[in-house]
């Protein structure tokens, strides 16, 4: 039988956590969406909050950090097969804490040449790795 349920869309705070060039990384665990594969930490914007709500409370929840400042990067919208996502990527440059995998995820910090290629990484996150080199190229 064709699956017949609406395909929902969700809308995810994500942060590209960059620290003397290097990004902070996390696996995604074996009980969810796209297992194996490393994403930039974060999660799904609850009804009543801001993007940035979000984004401080994932990753404060997800890593242990407090998020000092960040601003917008890209928003990505792509769709998988089971669902369609709205990744809202902020740029996180100052937080404080020591980030760690809090849910007990793998994390480490990779040059970004390293994402997508050594560590693989889901479709549209190569969208948001091409942003942020074009920003750093501007800002540099
Ligand atoms: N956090 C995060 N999610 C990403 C990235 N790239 C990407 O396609 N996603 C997708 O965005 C969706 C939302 O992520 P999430 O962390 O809130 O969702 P989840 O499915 O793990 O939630 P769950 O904890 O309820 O299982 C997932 O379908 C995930 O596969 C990324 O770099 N970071
Ligand atoms: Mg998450």
């Amino acid at each position: 039988m064709p699956n017949t349920e609406p395909k929902p869309t969700l809308h995810v705070a994500v942060g590209v956590i960059l620290r003397e060039g290097d990004l902070f990384i996390a696996k995604r665990q074996s009980d969810q969406h796209l297992a194996g594969l490393w994403e930039f930490p974060g999660g799904k914007v609850e009804a009543d909050e801001t993007v940035l709500d979000a984004l401080k409370r994932e990753l404060y929840e997800e890593l242990g950090i407090d998020v000092i400042s960040a601003a917008p990067l890209i928003r990505q919208r792509h769709e998988y097969d089971i669902r369609t996502v709205v990744l809202d990527c902020w740029l996180v440059t100052e937080f404080n804490g020591e980030a760690h995998g809090k849910e007990g995820q793998p994390t480490t910090w990779a040059k970004i040449e390293a994402c997508a290629s050594t560590y693989p990484m889901p479709e549209p996150n190569v969208h948001i790795l091409k942003a942020l080199v074009e920003y750093l190229d501007q800002v540099q």
